[in-house]
């Protein structure tokens, strides 16, 4: 029995992951932290790895434990770890590729139906006492144009859902070989997809290349009273900017990531209409919840039984 430590930034992860690393320390931090006392941690308990869901792994997290040797993320963004100081203290950050696919394409499916026929807010509307059949027109996603911002395991599952229910299916991804798109879906540029949208799905990383991506200039070619789902990350979009369409009318939303999370009492999201939020839960299905812990102890373990070189 190693005496090895593993830091997990979260109270309590799938049991299935815990048996995988059973002969390691679990050293958890629970879901609320400050930065200070992770790294105040980390130099207490020198890990040999973070499993990291909630927190910042920044570069005073990752110099803090000479003994660190790997960061499995639980699950597949990247955009919390310092990949670059990583690199230089050699340490591996490792994405938990694929893990939680499947539940974060349904929830944009779900976000798209839901904004589509504004559901929630009938919902809201109804247990008010209000009858709003008159004059209520739904978006039908049959025939509708859905655009979509990075075709990886995510997106590739929303273009095959939306292909099922008929929509036509354009993709802007600078990295993907057209050949491997179905018939009839259409590889273009960002700012000719954007006009040709009545919903755009967001589906890449956020990285230097991508943050911003969806500015207050590139809001503008979308089509009045576009649908915009963001299961991505907040930071691909002018949070402000989209707040000030919605407002006005021109655009609706459905967003799972923050720039803010947990969202502030005070949040500006609070007061805005033609959107519907959902607490960055896109992965946490029972599949995705297992699929990203045993993915970042599978990392985690196959890391730590590397031999030096
Ligand atoms: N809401 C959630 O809970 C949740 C869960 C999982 C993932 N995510 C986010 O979704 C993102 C995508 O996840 P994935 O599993 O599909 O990753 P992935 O790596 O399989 O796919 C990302 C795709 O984006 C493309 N891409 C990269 N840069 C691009 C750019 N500049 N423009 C257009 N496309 C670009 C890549 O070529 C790739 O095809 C993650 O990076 C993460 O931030 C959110
Ligand atoms: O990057 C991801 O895979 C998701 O954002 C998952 O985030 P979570 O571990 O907080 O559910």
């Amino acid at each position: 029995m190693t005496t090895d430590t593993i830091v997990v930034t979260e109270a309590k992860i799938h049991p299935d992951a815990v048996a995988l690393l059973a002969g390691y320390r679990l050293v958890y931090t629970g879901a609320k932290f400050g930065q200070d006392e992770l790294v105040a941690l980390c130099e207490r308990e020198q890990p040999v790895a973070i499993l990291a869901r909630y927190g910042r792994i920044d570069r005073r997290v990752l110099s803090a434990s000479p003994r660190l040797k790997v960061v499995g993320r639980h699950g597949v963004g990247m955009d919390a770890i310092d990949q670059e100081a990583a690199r230089e203290l050699g340490i591996a950050a490792v994405a938990a590729i694929g893990s939680n696919s499947q539940a974060v394409a349904e929830h944009a499916l779900g976000l798209m139906l839901a904004c589509a026929r504004r559901i929630p807010w009938l919902d809201r509307r109804m247990h008010d006492g209000h009858w709003d059949k008159a004059g209520y027109i739904g978006l039908e996603l049959s025939g509708a144009t859905l655009g979509i911002v990075g075709c990886g395991s995510i997106g590739a599952r929303v273009m095959r859902f939306a292909l099922a229910i008929g929509m036509q299916v354009r993709v802007c991804d600078p990295y993907i070989e057209p050949s491997t798109l179905p018939p009839g879906v259409v590889l273009c540029a960002l700012e000719e997809l954007l006009p040709l949208c009545d919903v755009l799905s967001l589906h890449c990383p956020l990285d230097d290349a991508t943050r911003g991506l969806l500015d207050e200039r590139r809001m503008g070619l979308l089509r009045k009273n576009a649908i915009v789902i963001n299961t991505a990350r907040a930071g691909l979009v002018d949070e402000t900017a989209i707040q000030q369409k919605l407002k006005a009318g021109e655009l609706q939303l459905g967003m799972d990531c923050f720039a803010v999370e947990p969202m502030a009492e005070d949040s500006p999201w609070l007061e805005t209409p033609n959107a519907v939020l959902t607490p960055h839960i896109g992965g946490t299905t029972d599949g995705g919840l297992r699929g990203m812990a045993v993915g970042a102890a599978e990392n985690i373990v196959k890391h730590l039984k590397r031999p030096n070189i």
